[in-house]
């Protein structure tokens, strides 16, 4: 099949370059300029594998502007706040016969998508793997070739041919895709164990295995999880799993498969970028507020996150104030 990446990132990296080494035609289109030309530059994107084995694939990388492709699956990942941007500056390429598939987390991007493609063509789902991006052109696969999984759903819940052809794809792939019926309930799994997992490590400068060893990490997990699924129930949301096997799914995943994983959150926030809190807790306790009801220690949690990256603007903000006001003895030093 014919796979175009939109948003050459951790993940946009990791779907495409084993995608690719499964068989498939595929090709990426990203707008951060440092990242396009170092592969450009390099001839590829370099891969390791939680930190080893470092080795240059090929990809074919274009900005928006210049791209002429037409794939037959779109795989979207962008961070929810570039998605608009990414889409717009894209337009031009999508049309009504190709699929789109996204695994990003939090809401807010499946309304975006279904402003560019058909309702029918559109699969939404969760990735339960972790990546880092090193820098431009530079990717880390963290964890054993195979052991992450995804699930993934129709937005109709009715899959058809080309679905089962792209589960197939992703299985050579080695994504462990598991199609389910519950578009909704498949979505909100991955939210909730975000909520939990991203917010709380980031916050906490932890990594999910420190996390996951605290001894009372189940009962703060617990709260959020229980919160999260009483805003859920009463939004008439089928859940994928119980809460019990949420929690499971928040201790194998942060004490198994991630123990030494920096959450992508954790990433964005140490790197001073702005973090995907609001479509992740701030989207549960949006939802609740629709309902009535109101998600207090999640709505809490986004005030800390939103407060710690403003202390962060305003460190960076003062230390530029610094260097300007005494550029001597910054060239004395
Ligand atoms: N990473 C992971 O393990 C997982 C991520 N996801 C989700 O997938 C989606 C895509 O996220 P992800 O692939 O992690 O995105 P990345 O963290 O790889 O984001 C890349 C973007 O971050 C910006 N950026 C700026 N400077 C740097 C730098 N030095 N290093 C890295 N990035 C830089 C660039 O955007 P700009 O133009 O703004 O500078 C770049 O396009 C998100 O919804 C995320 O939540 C889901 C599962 C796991
Ligand atoms: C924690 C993890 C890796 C779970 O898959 C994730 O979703 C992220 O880092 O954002």
């Amino acid at each position: 099949m014919k796979f175009t990446v939109l948003g050459a990132g951790a993940m946009g990296y990791r779907y495409g370059v084993l995608l690719q080494e499964a068989g498939n035609e595929v090709e990426f289109v990203d707008t951060w300029k440092p990242n396009v030309e170092k592969v450009r530059q390099q001839g590829g994107v370099l891969v390791s594998r939680d930190h080893q084995n470092t080795r240059l694939v090929p990809v074919k990388m274009f900005y928006p502007e210049e791209y002429q492709g037409n794939p037959d699956v779109w795989v979207v990942f962008t961070k929810q706040m570039q998605l608009a941007d990414f889409l717009k500056r894209t337009a031009h390429c999508f049309n009504e016969q190709q699929y789109v598939l996204t695994c990003m987390n939090g809401m807010g991007h499946v309304e975006k998508l279904l402003q560019h493609f058909k309702p029918e063509k559109l699969l939404a789902g969760t990735a339960l793997v972790a990546t880092v991006l090193n820098g431009p052109g530079n990717v880390d696969f963290i964890g054993a070739r195979g052991a992450g999984t995804m699930n993934l759903a129709n937005y109709t819940e009715k899959p058809d041919e080309t679905t089962h052809k792209i589960v197939a794809e992703l299985k050579k792939a080695q994504f462990n895709p598991n199609l389910t019926t519950n578009y909704r309930g498949t979505l909100l799994a991955k939210v909730v164990f975000n909520s939990v997992v991203n917010t709380l490590c980031t916050l906490f400068e932890i990594t999910m295995g420190e996390f996951a060893g605290y001894p009372g990490a189940d009962q703060l997990s617990r709260q959020l999880i229980d919160e999260a699924y009483d805003v859920c129930e009463r939004a008439g949301i089928q859940m994928l799993n119980t809460r019990q096997q949420e929690l499971d799914s928040v201790n194998y995943v942060s004490k198994v498969a991630n123990p030494l994983h920096y959450p992508s959150m954790y990433q964005d926030m140490s790197h001073d970028r702005p973090t995907e809190v609001d479509y992740i807790n701030g989207y549960l306790v949006e939802l609740g507020r629709k309902y009535h009801y109101e998600a207090k220690t999640h709505a809490f949690l986004t005030h800390l996150v939103h407060l710690a990256e403003h202390t962060r603007q305003q460190n960076l903000q003062q230390a530029a104030a610094k260097t300007e006001s005494s550029p001597v003895v910054e060239a004395e030093a």
